[in-house]
């Protein structure tokens, strides 16, 4: 469904997505997981044409971005980390004129607006200007919006940041929703938990490089499944163990504060970058 290859986008001396690889399946749902300022925007960004690549290539369905700009762009949904709805607007009209400028016929319109706004659970909203909406509202209906053209990938960069824990929540049980539907997603995050809730799997990004690129599992595994936490020296370590039999000996052999718990994909990435993605 989409293939990313040797993407490099520079910023004069800055290299923030340095030599990008990987493909994403059909009904594939992806995670991007790395800290501010990984890459993870800019990568989001040059697949939906919104910034221009600095080299290599980007492939949707068959096609390199490079060739059929206006096919690209139906093929894709895309939904922002900012908001950039139309504020004095309801949300049925944020949703027409998207249709209209996709050239959705009248009828066809109409009935996907009627459809997404069901999905989201904003029909009773529906009149309403967006202005007043809550953010989890916003970005509810910017995926409605990002869906109403029928795309075969839905980019999703940080569909849940600045919104409070209920509002995650509600989104991720819609996100997984539209899992089960089948669709293909690219979404970016810095929260662990919520590529480990909803990736099949993830690519961890930092310095605009891709670490490591598995499931949740086979990467928790490679680091090992249980780890140690202990304070020493002012500050708290983690080591990891394949089996829970040896990190009850390990941390039998330590003093003071000792935790035992299962490995997450932070503790992955701070193995590979000796830093955390939600600092
Ligand atoms: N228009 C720009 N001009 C110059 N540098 C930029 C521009 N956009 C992004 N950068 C830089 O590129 C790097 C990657 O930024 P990017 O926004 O893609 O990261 P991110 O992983 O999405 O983080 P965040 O979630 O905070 O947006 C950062 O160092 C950022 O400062």
């Amino acid at each position: 469904m989409l293939e990313i290859i040797d993407l490099t986008k520079k910023y004069k001396k800055l290299t923030a997505v340095d030599a990008l690889n990987l493909t994403i399946k059909d009904g594939e749902f992806f995670g991007l997981l790395g800290p501010n300022g990984a890459g993870k925007t800019t990568t989001v960004r040059m697949i939906s044409t919104l910034t221009p690549k600095t080299s290599g290539d980007i492939v949707i369905g068959g096609e390199s971005i490079d060739r059929n700009l206006t096919s690209i762009k139906a093929k894709i949904g895309v939904v922002p980390q900012q908001n950039n709805l139309e504020n004095e607007m309801s949300a049925w009209e944020n949703l027409e004129v998207h249709g209209m400028l996709y050239k959705m016929p009248k009828e066809k319109r109409r009935q996907k607006i009627d459809e997404m706004l069901e999905f989201t659970e904003l029909t009773d909203r529906k009149d309403d200007l967006t202005k007043n909406f809550s953010g989890g509202m916003k970005r509810k209906l910017m995926i409605a919006r990002a869906l109403l053209h029928e795309p075969e990938l839905l980019l999703l960069d940080e569909p849940t940041v600045g919104l409070d824990a209920s509002a995650r929540r509600k989104m991720w049980d819609l996100l997984k929703r539209l899992k089960s539907n089948g669709l293909t997603v690219l979404l970016t995050t810095h929260y662990i938990e919520e590529a480990e809730v909803l990736c099949d799997r993830v690519g961890l990004i930092d310095k605009g490089k891709l670490l490591r690129l598995d499931t949740p599992n086979n990467l928790i595994e490679e680091v090992g499944k249980i780890t140690v936490e202990y304070f020493a020296d002012g500050k708290t370590h983690e080591e990891f163990f394949p089996t829970r039999e040896k990190a009850n000996e390990y941390a039998g052999s330590l003093e003071g504060d000792v935790r035992i718990r299962p490995s997450n994909l932070e503790d992955v990435f701070l193995k590979f970058t000796n830093r955390r993605v939600e600092s």
